[in-house]
């Protein structure tokens, strides 16, 4: 029981204790303790994840024989020796067992061979020696078998398993020829190994082992484990000394700037630029419908206003109003601007926008002619030789990625604490979100966002979801870099970030959905324990361990026990056919608010 899970952990914790291995053992319940994840229903423990916690030492008998109900173990990146516990093989439900980047010695143990439920294992970057057994073919659930950079030797048995991934590289002595069920993986996976065969180069003599192995060092941009003097260790420590101070000083400096440039009020005239031309006489303006105003006299640049705005101003009342940073994204900085007690808009001062003026126009006219309740809507630009600016309706709850990973999120009253999202909330946001993208796809076959990600779905005072930054990877160069679609949004397709497509930004929301339904954002490391994006990881998980593994646990928490939770499970079920490797496989959006819709209209059927 959970007494027993959690006396096991604590035995664990004195056995191999390191510096950062803090848990409040005052709380009667560890399953809130850090890397401990236990299921709501059976109250038992079922992953323990512990990257890089400095753990060190032989894992003594007496721990894994209590904790039977895990189905991840992650001790990886630690300096943890010896073998492995022989009462390890208690744990029959374990799926998941990454112990890379240890100092484990020995044979790899049996006992693996009787944990039939193991998908993943990577026991990578340790010292295990001797043979590779037979034994792996008992796992037949498995699909992940990492073991580089050990002391492995003898040949590789043709074990025929199922794998997608498989890693031998960096065992020098492993030789002999590679078996037809393991060819076709890439050859980083046997480099620095003696095979041959495909994908290496031939056997020289089919079925014969080649005499000598091959030197690591050979082999350009892999890892060689080989002894050094004294003089060039003392280097390498000197060296990485000082090029570790010196990280830590520009930290410093950048943090220093970041801080006061997000913290600190500024004065929106202090970003005006030398050369905004500011016209003399104030011009009376008012707004068409469907058209586009400009606020023109003497033919001076101006704010030209689109006809849906409800509130006219001139670009210098926006320079005088005070504003502070919003953040920088891809585009450039966004800052609030409050230009009286009524009227707060959102400024996003454009980079790298290298089109001309009448180009500009055509684009950003297209932009601001979209109308739709859940996008937000652009009401103005200008338009200078330095200075492109954008005007949007401020969105007051932020973003639906503040909301979901700032813990210390501030509502209206500073230091109020991030309030828990419920189902309800995250399902109407999902359904806004989807119907906004929907809208954005049905206006032209090729239209796409091309940036969609929880920090581009702002929402409203009542959460209704409004999608932002739509049409604005247009504006700007291709060359410009898009750091965030690389973090765990971008569709495996997507080779040059600015080649967008409908399919993509269907990938990209799948991502949201996901991160809406299990709380952790798309580059949450402690997951990505084989350095798998959110939407891979969620990929491997079984169905029948989403509700202990996939949801948030805060939702969980606050929803009456099985209430919602056909609705969660066929959302994710939606989340995963969006972010399916294949383009083709993915739904339309129009398709996706049509599911999103069905399922919240079966969810109240099932209560009502
Ligand atoms: N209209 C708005 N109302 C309120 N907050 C906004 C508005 N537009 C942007 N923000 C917030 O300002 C910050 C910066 O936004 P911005 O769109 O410039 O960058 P981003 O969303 O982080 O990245 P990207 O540029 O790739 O979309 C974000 O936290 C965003 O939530």
């Amino acid at each position: 029981d959970l007494s027993a899970d959690k006396s096991a952990l604590l035995t664990l914790r004195s056995a191999v204790g390191g510096r950062t291995f803090l848990w409040n053992t005052e709380q009667t319940t560890p399953c809130n303790w850090t890397g401990v994840a236990c299921d709501a229903t059976t109250n038992r423990v079922t992953a323990l994840r512990l990257p890089g916690f400095a753990l060190s030492g032989n894992i003594p008998e007496g721990i894994f024989g209590n904790l039977t109900n895990l189905r991840t173990l992650s001790l990886r990146l630690n300096s943890l020796t010896g073998t492995l516990p022989l009462d390890l093989s208690s744990c029959s439900d374990l799926r998941r067992l990454y112990l890379q980047g240890n100092r484990f010695s020995g044979e790899i143990p049996p006992l693996l061979f009787s944990l039939t439920n193991l998908v993943r294992v990577d026991l990578g970057e340790n010292e295990f020696s001797g043979e590779i057994s037979l034994g792996f073919k008992n796992l037949t659930r498995l699909k992940s078998l990492y073991l580089e950079n050990n002391k492995l030797s003898g040949s590789l048995l043709d074990l025929d398993l199922g794998l997608d991934q498989f890693n031998v590289s960096n065992n020098s002595f492993l030789n002999g020829s590679i078996p037809k069920s393991l060819q076709k993986f890439d050859s980083d996976s046997f480099l620095g190994t003696s095979l041959c065969g495909k994908p290496l180069d031939v056997c020289s003599d089919e079925g014969t082992v080649p005499s000598q192995p091959i030197s690591v060092g050979n082999i350009p941009g892999k890892r060689e484990k080989k002894k050094l003097s004294g003089g060039v260790i003392a280097g390498i420590v000197i060296g990485c000394v000082v090029g570790f101070l010196l990280i830590v000083l520009v930290l410093m400096v950048l943090f220093r700037k970041k801080g006061s440039e997000r913290t600190r009020d500024v004065d929106f005239a202090t970003f005006k630029p030398r050369d905004i031309e500011v016209p003399e006489e104030k011009t009376a303006v008012e707004a068409n419908e469907h058209s586009t105003v400009e606020v023109n006299s003497s033919g001076t640049k101006r704010l030209v206003f689109f006809g849906n705005a409800t509130k006219v101003f001139e670009l210098e009342d926006l320079l005088r109003a005070s504003a502070e940073v919003l953040g920088k994204g891809t585009f450039g900085t966004a800052y609030k601007a409050v230009l009286d007690a009524a009227t707060l808009v959102a400024v996003k001062r454009l980079k790298d926008v290298t089109m001309g003026d009448r180009e500009f126009k055509e684009k950003i006219e297209v932009v601001g002619a979209m109308d739709h309740e859940n996008l937000v809507p652009l009401r103005a630009y200008y338009y200078s030789g330095d200075e492109k600016l954008l005007v949007f309706d401020f969105m007051p709850m932020g973003s639906l990625s503040a909301l979901l990973h700032e813990r210390c999120y501030v509502i209206g009253n500073k230091g109020a604490g991030r309030t828990p999202l419920n189902w309800e909330v995250r399902a109407r946001i999902a359904l806004g979100a989807a119907r906004g993208l929907d809208y954005l796809h049905s206006q032209d076959p090729l239209s796409s966002h091309g940036n969609v990600k929880s920090s581009n779905i702002l929402l409203t005072n009542s959460h209704d979801a409004r999608v932002s930054d739509f049409g604005l990877a247009q504006l700007v160069g291709s060359s410009t870099t898009t750091p965030n679609r690389v973090t765990g949004y971008r569709a495996p397709e997507v080779t040059d970030p600015s080649r967008v497509s409908q399919k993509v930004d269907v990938y990209s929301f799948g991502v949201v959905l996901l991160e809406l339904l299990t709380g952790k954002a798309p580059t949450n490391s402690v997951m990505n324990e084989e350095g798998m994006d959110l939407a891979r990881w969620v990929h491997s998980v079984e169905r029948e361990e989403w509700r202990s593994e996939v949801f948030d646990s805060e939702l969980m928490s606050l929803e009456p026990v099985g209430s919602v939770e056909g609705e969660m499970v066929e959302m994710l079920q939606l989340g995963i056919e969006c972010t399916e490797q294949h383009p083709d496989k993915r739904p339309v959006m129009v398709e996706v608010v049509r599911r999103i819709q069905e399922l919240r209209q079966l969810g109240s059927d099932r209560v009502g």
